[in-house]
């Protein structure tokens, strides 16, 4: 069963927890018991493909789905049709006990296909089982990654609409465009006036704002969630670091039983968090490394127990992890402080009304243990993306290229040498300026303009275009809506009325 993080609300099943997707309390929904993996069913992931290692750690959490239904789900969202690798999220090994995790083989190039391609599926299972006969709206707070994804996993999905509030200067030109030219008749996308930040408090007004949520239920209509604050987003992320251990294994890069450091670019701390899951069921996982850019809070909270949002927000060469106030770390916080409702919502509450908060030295000690934290500023991003390329020939994004300095960086400062995976969250060619511009790229006389530069990268990096962001090309702009951060609710509005 699921339980609210702020206490408040009525126990749920996996099936409700993921059609709500947000607590009524404005909690975040976790499972009541997190459950294990022993070493046996572990060892037996080595030989299973993908699919097979979803179903597996699926059927732990979502015990109100049958294993049928659960097939379906997987075998619908991890093929080669979504994927353009069979291994669905491959790993490379690029240096001495170093790996990349890849995460970007997916519709479109970037690590949240893994939960966005499944969500939809989990979603529509969800509605039948709880015999819902509302609309599902589908609020989405994206600063680049989760809006694309989303749209492409709920485009045309029955008994779903879906709104996207994107920064309006805020995502990289690829991004945008993959937005503003998304087709489907159930799907909005909408630029907000404003930063990641101010789109998802937005959203989450919206969500606890009881009578719009009275309003629109006259019309059949209810309220979701895509981002990570919902549950079935975050679970589908868990299986991607239970699959990457067994193909460690599998190749025969450690012995089973090892343990393994992840280092994880993250904003909302929700991929980390999926990791976290994985390392409390069992997995092997020595240190959890969160990787951030200049928006630094994660490192500071990480390292000092004060998460203080009231800061400069940065503008980064990585835009997906612009944000400063990170969602998941509520779910962190209940589990660390032993399940503890009532800490959760005096944090919680002084992040609201002051802007900051601090944990003592007890929780602190516990988070570090398992969290060491550093950042990297957008000149060193640049210069790591382009030392990797002539070191090892791998192109790193610039969410991933964070990731590597901070691993390196981890690993000089502690000595520990444990084998690592460096969780790469997109595909190079979603940041092909940034890239081109980290290798010295940018002069050349055949870059006119978006798609020269990804035939360029191509080129030089000696991999294809992704086939959807090639396609963007010949693609018609269909969504051109620009709103002001206080008028999203009418914005929400006035989309349900014109349905
Ligand atoms: N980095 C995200 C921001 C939203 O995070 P989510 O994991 O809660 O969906 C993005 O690219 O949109």
């Amino acid at each position: 069963m699921y339980i609210s993080t702020r206490g408040a609300a009525h126990k749920l099943t996996a099936a409700q927890a993921i059609t709500q997707g947000i607590a009524p309390d404005g909690g975040l929904f976790v499972p009541e018991t997190i459950p294990a993996i022993d070493n046996e069913a572990l060892a037996g992931f080595v030989q299973l493909g993908y699919q097979e290692r979803a179903v597996a750690i699926l059927r732990l959490f979502l015990d109100d789905y049958s294993e049928k239904e659960l097939q379906n789900c997987v075998a619908g969202a991890y093929n080669a049709e979504k994927f353009s690798n069979g291994a669905i999220a491959p790993i490379t090994k690029v240096a001495d006990n170093l790996f990349a995790l890849e995460l970007w083989h997916g519709p479109t190039s970037a690590f949240k296909d893994m939960a966005l391609q499944l969500l939809p599926r989990l979603m529509s299972c969800a509605l039948k089982k709880n015999g819902e006969s509302n609309e599902i709206v589908i609020l989405v707070a994206t600063s680049g990654d989760t809006g694309k994804a989303a749209l492409e996993g709920f485009k045309d999905v029955d008994q779903t609409n879906v709104m996207v509030f994107y920064p309006e200067d805020g995502v990289s030109r690829i991004q945008r465009l993959q937005m503003i030219t998304q087709e489907g008749s159930n799907l909005k996308v909408i630029a907000v006036k404003g930063n990641f930040d101010d789109a998802q408090t937005g959203v989450k007004r919206i969500f606890n704002d009881k009578a719009l949520a009275i309003e629109i239920a006259r019309n059949n209509f209810k309220f979701s969630s895509a981002n990570s604050i919902n549950w079935g987003r975050l679970v589908p992320q868990i299986i991607y670091y239970f699959s990457a251990y067994a193909d460690l294994v599998k190749n025969k890069d450690i012995t089973m039983g090892a343990a393994v450091n992840f280092v994880v670019p993250t904003g909302n701390f929700g991929n980390i968090l999926a990791g976290y899951y994985a390392k409390r069921m069992g997995l092997p996982i020595n240190k959890l490394i969160c990787a951030s850019n200049s928006n630094n809070v994660l490192t500071d909270f990480l390292t000092t127990g004060i998460y203080d949002r009231k800061r400069q927000f940065y503008k980064t060469y990585s835009p997906s992890m612009d944000i400063l106030i990170s969602s998941n770390l509520e779910r962190l916080l209940y589990h660390i402080s032993d399940n503890s409702a009532a800490a959760v919502n005096q944090w919680m509450s002084e992040l609201n009304n002051m802007g900051e908060y601090r944990v003592d030295e007890k929780h602190l000690q516990a988070i570090k243990e398992i969290f060491p934290a550093g950042y990297v500023t957008d000149e060193d991003t640049a210069a790591t993306i382009s030392r990797v390329f002539k070191e090892h020939g791998y192109a790193l994004d610039p969410h991933t290229a964070v990731a590597w300095q901070v691993a390196e960086t981890y690993r000089l400062r502690s000595g520990d040498q444990t084998p690592t995976i460096i969780v790469s969250t997109a595909s190079p060619f979603k940041f092909n300026e940034t890239v081109l511009s980290a290798l010295n790229q940018t002069e050349s006389a055949n870059i006119t303009d978006e798609f020269a530069a990804l035939r360029h990268l191509a080129k030089l990096i000696n991999r294809p275009v992704p086939t959807a962001l090639a396609e963007l090309e010949q693609k018609t702009v269909r969504h051109t809506a620009v709103c002001n951060k206080q008028d999203m609710p009418e914005v929400v509005k006035q989309a349900l009325q014109t349905k």
